[in-house]
């Protein structure tokens, strides 16, 4: 896309070189697949942001009085990088000088400037890095606290945040603020944790699987070649998982199984076909594994999910982590698992809803929020 001439590399380029002097706000989420950064970047005055619902004090986080900050509106950013590729992130703070920033908003000593709040295992993992390479301090947050902290805010003030996804149809809801809880909060990073969230603060880590999205991309790799996680997605687009998986209707001669609810399309094997097919993994193609391991990973999350909500009598679940980055087939498969469990179900159903929340920014759906 163009802007005005400039491309969006450019543009975004310019963009950050414009705000290296006006960070205000720097954090990072250090996980097992990928850093997350989030900064704060203020408009210049006189911008067409200068509404931004931000005010000076507020975007600062300041209650000491002093009213130095200029930033009026601006855009959250969100970067990420791969863990395994940290000293891409080290060498991209240290090129935008995220460690001089903050003098105008806090007037910190340079001890107090050099302190990020960080998260993930990461933060505890490298903190000897950042420390040698930019002279950082991570002040380390817990995750699973920051998670569900994280997941209320948004939920509480960012309307359109969470939605339903099911039939290739994506719904925003509208979340009762007095309704919210208890809800169970599925994070889908590299492994997955299952949370049930009863308020602010309130939580317990219930359950877990180490079947997430490190599976998906380490299994991935390996069988399909595919050298990053987007090739692999979008492989996965095109493939056709019934070439491998094993279907009731193969055991059942092409017939449901009715007496028990199983239709003849259901997947009664994931990878199942490969066993009696004598064809070495060269011979399939390469989108319908991905595929398969698709749906065989995000199948067992969302019934792993279910379960854990009936056990806890939850009537919401929430959706959350880059393994999901809004992509349809994902979420739909997660979906259409919990369904069918529910229906499956030898008692009513207690999970009504099934919610993914989005990463992404509501009003204009990149990877930044913006407030203006
Ligand atoms: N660009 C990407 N590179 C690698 N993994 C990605 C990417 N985008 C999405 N993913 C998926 O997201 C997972 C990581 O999710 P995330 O919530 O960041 O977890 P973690 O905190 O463990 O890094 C990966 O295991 C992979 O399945
Ligand atoms: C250890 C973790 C909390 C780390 O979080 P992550 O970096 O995967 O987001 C997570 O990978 C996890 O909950 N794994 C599942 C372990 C299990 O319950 O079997």
């Amino acid at each position: 896309m163009d802007r005005n001439g400039v491309t969006e590399g450019e543009f975004e380029e310019r963009g950050m070189n414009k705000c290296a002097e006006q960070v205000s706000h720097l954090a990072l989420d250090i996980g097992g697949s990928l850093i997350k950064m989030v900064y704060f970047c203020g408009e210049n005055s006189g911008s067409e942001h200068q509404q931004g619902i931000l005010s000076s004090k507020e975007s600062c986080g300041l209650s000491n009085g002093n009213t130095n900050c200029s930033v009026l509106g601006g855009k959250l950013h969100f970067r990420k990088f791969e863990t395994s590729k940290i000293n891409e992130c080290l060498e991209f703070m240290s090129s935008k000088q995220f460690h001089r920033n903050g003098e105008d908003c806090h007037g910190a000593s340079v001890s107090e400037k050099n302190i990020i709040k960080a998260t993930g295992g990461g933060a505890f993992k490298f903190a000897d890095l950042f420390k040698e390479k930019l002279g950082m301090t991570l002040d380390k947050v817990d995750e699973m606290n920051s998670l569900v902290a994280g997941a209320n805010f948004l939920l509480k003030a960012a309307s359109h945040e969470a939605y339903t996804y099911m039939d290739g149809q994506k719904e925003y809801v509208q979340i009762d603020q007095n309704d919210l809880y208890p809800y169970l909060l599925v994070n889908i990073g590299s492994g997955v944790s299952m949370i049930k969230v009863d308020g602010d603060g309130k939580f317990e880590r219930v359950s877990g699987t180490s079947v997430g999205g490190g599976t998906f991309w380490g299994l991935g790799k390996l069988l399909t070649k595919c050298k990053s996680f987007d090739e692999l997605l979008e492989l996965s687009y095109s493939g056709n998982n019934r070439v491998i998986d094993m279907l009731v209707g193969d055991i059942y001669g092409g017939m449901d199984y009715s007496k028990i609810g199983l239709s003849s399309t259901a997947i009664a094997s994931s990878f199942g076909k490969a066993v009696s097919e004598d064809k070495d993994l060269e011979e399939y193609k390469p989108e319908d594994v991905a595929r398969s391991l698709l749906r065989m990973i995000s199948n067992n999350i969302g019934q792993i999910a279910y379960l854990n909500a009936l056990r806890f009598g939850l009537k919401r679940i929430f959706f959350g982590g880059f393994f999901i980055r809004g992509h349809a087939y994902t979420m739909d498969t997660i979906s259409v698992a919990v369904n069918f469990c529910c229906c499956n179900a030898a008692r009513s159903s207690v999970v009504r809803e099934v919610f993914i929340v989005s990463h992404e920014c509501t009003s204009c759906r990149s990877n930044h929020y913006c407030f203006s």
